[in-house]
């Protein structure tokens, strides 16, 4: 497991580097007036920062004494520029000078969950209802998933290590953030059960006791925190608070202590204690009990808890229980005996097929996206002029669709995907040759891991290099396609790797995208070639998990509006649904031939 306490870069491309002149003057030169909290870093004001317009921020300052600074600075930098989403708060930027460290952060003015609940803090004015609670812990669940399951693109996964309900940050909806990744840890994306022996760290009344007790942190420690916050959700009681009896000093002992002897009612926030409804009471308590649970395998995950927090989410919205389907377990393996984390979820959509329809026909959400006027819609209107050249950079013409929407200067606009040179791209597909071909305009080859520098056949990571015609990406045109592609980044969407816009290498304009192989090719193979060995029903439940996560993703958290979200596919079937060797043939050959590559993808979308 990597580590990120080391030294990793501060100088993200995501995230702006401010000087101290600018924050003085962001927060009247750190002003007491707008200090909005404090916490073991240090102070944390609310500021005003002009990019053009003028944003409020949250901007946290180092505390010159404190000990663990710069470590932290500098992990929360890495993990929040790695790790973007709706439900992690953003970094905005920092300020690095001789004797200071501040971290600038969008601004949640709400405060955090644990004032509220404990009604303390400025930001308290009376009790959260339930519903809210529930959506609040919804949200963090969400963050925390995404945060464990990690990106397609960015291979890591990370464990938090400080969760708990002061880290748990509310925007002006109510809509919650998780924060403070200052003690973060990545992990890699092969080991579903990582762990990793470490200095014990965490905020106490949250720990996990295995993690505490064995130095052995897993992802399994941040599914016990969580645990706790739903208690403190429930109970409107903090995670430690010697005010009561010495047995009721540590909500997750006492709490854990009521529900066994059915005396739960009497610890419920009276605040709320009326508008529970009893079907999510007991659904919700039960989530809480199995986070909690001692042996760190045999609590849910993270994704787990949130289906079943949606789920005890309708049944408080008087959702008729009877017709609401209790959610599957995730982990079927659990059901089979196994153990749940190693439950490898096979399925991965294919969302690259018909790229146009996901922008044309409907307006964009931002702004800066919509059509204009200069976007050509005869594709033979794009020449080669206005395409990058070589070294991919753009050549000047600006009445040209690319030379428009690319930045001056031509640099990537996605960092994260490499950039091929169309040599590179002859060099894996052995010169597009027949013989790597899987299907009109995709070729197979190899590349290596790291450098996705070209391999020779059968050595390294098998790619797809597929040919994106002018007609797929002319509207709205290559920057938007790469936007759009680097949101598409989750574990059960096909992962792109990089791509190549070498026009005048290549015939007819066409760029291509690299993309991970999916050896097992599409579903509609295994479910309607004849021959096809049957697929086990756990197995095709699995599949359809996985399929419905990367759907949800693409509804959910992609950058379009509501009409494009629900019609990313205009049909989607079978074949939309592409398998990994991961866990579904578990003893497949390692090297497959070209020919049974070729006899599986025949039918494939790609
Ligand atoms: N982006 C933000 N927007 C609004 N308020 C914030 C923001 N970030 C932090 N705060 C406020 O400042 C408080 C202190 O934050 P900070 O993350 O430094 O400490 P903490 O998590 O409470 O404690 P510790 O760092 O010791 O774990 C938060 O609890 C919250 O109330």
């Amino acid at each position: 497991m990597s580590d990120c306490d080391g030294s990793p870069s501060t100088s993200s491309s995501s995230s702006r580097r401010f000087s101290l002149a600018d924050i003085q003057s962001a927060t009247d030169n750190f002003s007491d007036e707008l200090v909005i909290g404090q916490g073991g870093f240090g102070k944390v004001y609310k500021g005003s920062i002009s990019d053009g317009e003028s944003m409020t921020v949250a901007v946290k300052r180092l505390n010159p004494r404190s000990r663990q600074g710069a470590r932290e600075f500098r992990t929360e930098i890495e993990m929040l520029s790695r790790f973007r989403y709706p439900y992690l708060v953003s970094l905005i930027g920092y300020c690095e000078e001789p004797d200071e460290m501040i971290l600038v952060y969008e601004y949640m003015p709400r405060g955090n969950f644990a004032d509220h609940l404990h009604r303390s803090g400025k930001n308290y004015s009376e009790p959260l209802p339930w519903l809210r609670r529930l959506r609040i812990c919804i949200d963090a669940a969400r963050g925390l998933d995404y945060l464990h399951t990690g990106t397609s693109i960015q291979p890591d996964r990370a464990i938090h290590r400080d969760v708990k309900s002061s880290n748990i940050l509310l925007d002006h909806n109510w809509d919650a953030k998780i924060s403070d990744f200052g003690l973060s840890k990545l992990g890699p994306e092969d080991q579903a059960y990582s762990h990793v022996s470490t200095e014990v760290k965490g905020t106490f009344g949250y720990l996990d006791p295995e993690y505490y007790l064995t130095r052995r942190l897993t992802r399994k420690s941040d599914v016990y925190a969580f645990g706790v916050v739903m208690l403190e959700a429930l109970c409107g009681r903090s995670a430690v608070d010697f005010s009561g009896d010495e047995e009721q000093w540590g909500l997750a002992g006492w709490a854990q202590y009521c529900i066994g002897e059915g005396t739960v009612d009497e610890i419920i926030d009276p605040s709320v204690k009326e508008e529970i409804k009893k079907d999510c009471l007991m659904e919700f308590v039960q989530i809480a009990v199995e986070c909690l649970r001692n042996i760190p395998r045999k609590r849910p995950t993270m994704a787990e808890i949130v289906v079943r927090l949606e789920f005890a989410l309708a049944l408080q919205e008087g959702k008729d229980s009877s017709k609401i389907a209790k959610p599957a377990k995730l982990d079927l393996a659990l059901q089979e005996g196994e153990d749940s984390s190693d439950v490898v979820m096979p399925a991965k959509l294919t969302f690259t097929r018909n790229m146009k329809r996901f922008f044309l026909g409907t307006t964009l959400v931002n702004s800066d996206t919509k059509p204009t006027s200069k976007v050509q819609t005869n594709h033979s209107s794009i020449s080669n002029s206005v395409m990058p050249d070589k070294d991919g950079a753009m050549s000047n013409n600006k009445d040209g669709v690319l030379a428009q929407e690319l930045p001056s200067g031509g640099q990537t606009p996605t960092p994260s995907f490499k950039q091929f040179t169309f040599t590179e791209l002859k060099s894996i597909t052995e010169n597009f040759s027949n013989e790597m071909k899987l299907s009109e305009g995709s070729h197979v080859g190899w590349i290596d891991e790291k450098t996705y520098n070209p391999l020779e056949f059968g050595v390294g990571m098998a790619v797809v290099v597929k040919k994106i015609t002018p007609n797929e990406f002319q509207y709205p045109g290559l920057r938007q396609i790469l936007d759009f592609l680097r949101e598409c980044s989750h574990p059960n969407l096909v992962k792109l790797l990089g791509y190549c816009t070498e026009s005048k290498y290549s015939e007819a304009n066409n760029m291509f995208l690299v993309h991970e192989y999916m050896q097992k090719g599409s579903l509609d193979n295994h479910l309607f070639r004849e021959g096809a060995e049957p697929l086990s029903w756990p197995i095709r439940l699995k599949i359809a998990i996985g399929a419905a996560r990367g759907l949800a993703f693409l509804h959910t958290n992609t950058n379009t509006n509501t009409i494009q979200k629900q019609n990313m596919y205009s049909k989607f079937a079978a074949w939309d649904i592409l398998l990994d060797k991961l866990s579904l043939f578990p003893n497949s050959i390692r090297r497959t031939s070209m020919q049974s590559f070729r006899t599986l993808e025949c039918q494939s979308s790609m």
